[in-house]
């Protein structure tokens, strides 16, 4: 694999040098043609010299071997010692309520996933500064803002940031006292950090797999119809037959034969085959040949995340047919939000009901309220922690976090911007970033932020296209809109997507959605009614929102 990335790298490197050499770059009289020449001009981490490149190469490789490869041992029985994050330590962490093991899984993972990737990151950071500096960036950050086209992106970010940030607070105050409520006020001190272990999830990055326990209205039946997918004997197969199925309804692409010949959809049973099992979906610039690489369970939660991958299969498919430069997203936020768009319509009641997984596909007050508090464990949730895991690295790549605080730097930034902290105490000793695959494998963040805002903008513009959504009529509701099966729906996205990146972000997404930036309104309306419910909590309970800077790390 890094001989053909060196291969290629050394290609890209002669395109961009004929670029200049033939005085391409002074086109000025054809849109397209300058717009193809900025994008193979723009090379990155390929601009470093063959040797550096392939150091470069190598250490984010080693990060993700080591991440793929570490095993911890049995809470139960230290003497097993072969549990992988790829199904063992994810279960523990999604459904055990025992403090202890939690705390125990948590360091392990810390401890094995994070502290052995710190040389190989230490190059990366050395690497990538050299990158930049070749390519007239002052720093490798300002090369991952460069790919969003947009002057103002990093204050944009930050203002959608700070609109969202007194409702997640909410949340956060919220979700603190159910868990103090469960675990006891000692585990969870009043205006604290709440401690990453008991939110159900390695990296607190979204918090709905402990919903069972802090759920609004325990009375009140919610969905989850992980058992329902394993009574009706689904299959990996069956998944992505669904999702397949979901995209034709729209009349869009249908997946080529050979994705399904091609593909990786569970994880292998060889033990000598250890494969990075974090999902991922591939396009190979061919003309039909996509595939998607994920350790599919069945679960709920791995439902949404293959409509997740078939997303960016259908995007791939969508823009075939244009020059091979424009075979991408205008904005790499519009990539990650193409499958969380479907699965906001998958996840629907609505929906669940029509392929029989739920009986009852209505709300009334209450389980529109547990429903829309399930879906804010995910969305909401995860707008902090995007914006920390970018907003870290950014400093990293510009010096401003330096070398000996890269650790608690890390945790001072979780903290301040998300109100979480380490399940035990830290120290600069420790390196915890590298638990998180993104930072192993150089993949830029900021994206997912921008997605999960851009998804309610898309949702809300097909449910209008597909007559479920009426922004006019109060009693109109978008949380319970399923687009399946409207054609016209599917036209509005198809043409959408089918641009690839040829045009300009936002004059596609006006085209599409009416609005000319990424915005939280969309976001904010979907979630309003739980808004609304959750203030009047927080009034009632007498609950303070907030946290102090952590000091979990010294
Ligand atoms: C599902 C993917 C593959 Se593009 C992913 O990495 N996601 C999707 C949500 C955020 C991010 C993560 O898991 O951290
Ligand atoms: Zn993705």
């Amino acid at each position: 694999m890094i001989d053909i990335e060196t291969e290629n790298s050394k290609y890209l490197k002669e395109v961009a040098q004929e670029i200049k050499d033939r005085g391409f770059n002074d086109i000025q009289d054809n849109e397209q043609i300058q717009r193809q020449i900025k994008i193979f001009g723009k090379l990155s981490v390929d601009a470093l010299i063959a040797e550096d490149y392939n150091t470069l190469i190598n250490a984010i490789s080693n990060m993700q071997s080591n991440y793929a490869k570490a095993k911890v041992c049995s809470y139960e029985d230290r003497r097993k010692c072969d549990l992988a994050l790829d199904p063992e330590i994810q279960k523990r962490i999604h459904h055990s309520r025992d403090p202890e093991e939690l705390a125990y899984y948590w360091k392990e993972w810390y401890d094995h996933a994070g502290l052995p990737a710190k040389d190989n990151f230490k190059t990366y950071i050395d690497l990538t500064r050299k990158a930049a500096k070749i390519n007239g960036f002052k720093s490798y950050a300002d090369d991952w803002v460069d790919e969003y086209d947009d002057t103002d992106f990093e204050s944009n970010v930050d203002k959608i940031y700070n609109e969202i940030l007194p409702f997640y607070k909410e949340l956060h105050a919220y979700v603190r006292h159910r868990l103090q409520e469960k675990y006891g006020a000692d585990k969870l001190p009043e205006n604290g950090n709440i401690p990453m272990h008991l939110l159900g999830n390695l990296w607190a990055q979204q918090w709905n797999q402990v919903f069972d326990i802090i759920n609004p209205y325990p009375d009140t039946p919610f969905i989850d119809v992980t058992d329902e997918m394993v009574k009706q004997g689904y299959t990996q197969e069956k998944i992505f037959r669904m999702g397949d199925d979901f995209f034709q309804s729209l009349n869009m692409s249908k997946l080529p034969e050979s994705f399904w010949t091609k593909s990786v959809l569970k994880k292998p049973d060889d033990p000598n085959r250890q494969i990075v099992c974090h999902a991922s979906a591939w396009d190979f610039f061919q003309k039909d040949d996509v595939r998607i690489k994920q350790c599919t369970e069945i679960t709920q939660e791995h439902l949404y995340v293959a409509h997740h991958e078939l997303g960016h299969i259908q995007y791939y498919l969508q823009y075939q047919d244009q020059p091979v430069a424009f075979r991408g997203a205008p904005n790499p936020g519009f990539h990650e939000a193409v499958g969380d768009t479907i699965a906001l319509s998958v996840s629907s009641p609505r929906h669940l009901q029509k392929i029989g997984l739920i009986k009852n596909g209505e709300l009334d007050e209450k389980s529109r309220i547990n429903e829309l508090f399930k879906q804010a464990l995910q969305k909401i949730i995860f707008l902090p922690f995007s914006y920390s895991m970018d907003k870290y690295r950014y400093a990293v790549f510009r010096d401003e976090i330096k070398e000996n605080n890269w650790n608690c730097g890390w945790w001072k930034m979780r903290s301040t911007h998300g109100g979480v902290e380490p399940a035990v105490p830290r120290s600069q000793k420790d390196f915890d970033p590298t638990a998180k695959y993104h930072i192993d494998a150089n993949v830029e963040y900021f994206r997912y932020f921008a997605a999960h805002v851009f998804q309610y903008q898309f949702h809300k513009a097909l449910c209008i296209k597909a007559g479920q959504f009426d922004e006019s009529n109060p009693t109109s509701f978008l949380d319970n809109c399923d687009i399946y099966g409207s054609h016209e729906a599917g036209e509005a996205f198809k043409e959408f997507l089918s641009v690839g990146s040829s045009k300009n972000w936002r004059e596609v997404l006006e085209k599409f959605t009416g609005d000319k930036e990424m915005s939280a309104k969309a976001l904010l309306n979907y979630f309003e009614p739980l808004r609304k419910w959750l203030k009047e909590e927080i009034k009632r309970l007498n609950l303070s929102t907030g946290w102090a800077v952590t000091d979990k790390c010294n």
